[in-house]
């Protein structure tokens, strides 16, 4: 048996980021930047006000106040997105909105709260302050200033930022494409009748979702019959269409385990044996011309779990140019509980809160890789030394986190409340 790391570290190796694309900005959400990104313009672009109210001269105003409003004419009304280039004469103001470009020669505006509001003749009531209530072009972003370093993640805010600063395309890793393929001809589809001996297949919708929360897309969730032609068959056509390939069981010694028995010595292709419970059995390589990572995970769907949170995750990650850690926490065992001496353990856990607001941690359900149940209640699975043979009451676990932080944290925070109002 190899180690977790060693198994990680072989599978990392041969991981590379897919090609580069240029895309639209908007179609570019959740993808990594390969190149720094500059603005082709000054941010704001002109200078405009930031309030409702009258754009004036500041010498007009010598004076005003509530006690001694200044009344002057009003020239014109200028709105956001007006066209015209307007001129502001000595003795007389500009009715303004917010985001309307400033007229030539005034130089403070006078929000619309320290007059009267009147049309055409307000009453002024205070003397601003230099440049009061502008927005001066370039003081958000000058053109040729840096807006997105090479390597960041586009989200709703960078998205924001590229189109304010002209940016239309932008040249990203592109995005990875996955495919999932559940074998066993015990499966049926979910939704269909279940016959003696069958079972729905879960695997699939769950890889599923998992490989869409981490944001790569999924091109196909499809399932081998176990037939040796139709799995090299089905597994070649994916090779040209998929940058990923994530299968589910027939990797163990079962006489009808065919899927390592198609693969074994294609590509670089290799079934290992890792010191991990569940998750033992791993099969991976990089496949057909285009080096596509093919990974083979153990078919009971807690091992698909954990082999998916342990090596495919990371290897999903690189493939999108990304590097950001997993989700790790650490947590506190409320109660004891039995690992395997020999092999990583990965126990499903529920989290809660300890009294001084760290995270406590007791197993959801039994340790079997079968028992499927309680997945629904697992926030965590916490990782044990695998010289250990139990982890015991009180003591520090290391977690690797099931769900977002920030979705745990809400609902520790809820129950939290709750028993605040109870008590
Ligand atoms: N003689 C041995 N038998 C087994 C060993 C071993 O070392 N020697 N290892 C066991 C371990 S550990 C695991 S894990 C499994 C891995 O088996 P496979 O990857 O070949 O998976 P299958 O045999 O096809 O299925 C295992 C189990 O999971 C259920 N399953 C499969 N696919 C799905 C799916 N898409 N959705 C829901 N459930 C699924 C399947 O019905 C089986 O019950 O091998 C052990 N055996
Ligand atoms: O290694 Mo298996 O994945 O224990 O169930």
């Amino acid at each position: 048996m190899i180690s977790v790391d060693e198994h990680l570290d072989w599978v990392l190796a041969q991981v590379e980021p897919v090609a580069t694309v240029t895309l639209p900005v908007r179609r570019a959400q959740s993808l990594v930047t390969t190149t720094d990104v500059h603005s082709s313009v000054d941010l704001p672009r002109f200078d405009n006000s930031s309030m409702d109210g009258y754009a004036v001269r500041r010498a007009d105003l010598e004076g005003a106040s509530s006690e001694n409003p200044v009344v002057l004419p009003v020239a014109g009304d200028v709105a956001a997105g007006d066209q015209e280039r307007h001129a502001l004469a000595p003795g007389q103001v500009w009715r303004i909105m917010t985001g309307a470009p400033m007229p030539e020669g005034a130089d403070a505006v006078v929000k619309v709260e320290d007059t009267d509001g009147h049309p055409h003749e307000p009453q002024l009531r205070v003397h601003p302050d230099e440049g009061a209530h502008i927005r001066r072009a370039g003081e958000d972003v000058k053109a040729g200033d840096l807006v997105l370093p090479a390597g960041s993640r586009i989200g709703p805010g960078e998205i924001a930022a590229l189109l304010s600063s002209g940016v239309s395309e932008i040249e990203v890793v592109g995005p990875v494409r996955v495919a999932i393929l559940s074998t066993g001809d015990e499966l049926v589809p979910a939704g269909e009748p279940v016959g003696p001996g069958q079972i729905i297949d879960s695997n699939g919708p769950m890889l599923e979702a998992l490989v869409r929360e981490a944001g790569a897309y999924v091109v196909h969730v499809g399932h081998l019959p176990d037939d040796e032609g139709a799995i090299k068959k089905q597994l070649h056509r994916l090779l040209d269409h998929a940058d990923l390939v994530i299968t589910t069981g027939g990797v163990s010694k079962g006489e009808f385990d065919l899927v390592k028995k198609v693969l074994s010595g294609q590509g670089s292709m290799e079934f290992v044996e890792v010191a991990m419970q569940p998750g033992k059995p791993q099969g991976f390589g990089v496949l057909g011309r285009r080096d596509v990572p093919v990974f083979t995970l153990p078919g009971n769907p807690v091992s698909t779990l954990v082999s998916f949170e342990v090596f495919v995750r990371p290897a999903l990650q690189r493939r999108a140019g990304r590097s950001e850690g997993g989700r790790l926490a650490t947590g506190f065992a409320t109660e004891g509980w039995r690992s395997s001496p020999e092999r990583q353990t990965y126990t499903r856990v529920r989290i809660d809160r300890d009294p001084t607001g760290k995270y406590a941690v007791s197993p959801a359900g039994g340790a079997g890789s079968h028992l499927v149940g309680p997945l629904a209640v697992a926030d965590a699975l916490a990782v044990s030394d695998p010289k250990a043979a139990e982890v015991t009451a009180g003591s520090e676990v290391d977690l690797l986190l099931l769900r977002p932080r920030s979705e745990i944290d809400a609902r520790l925070h809820a129950e939290d409340d709750d028993h605040d109002e109870e008590g």
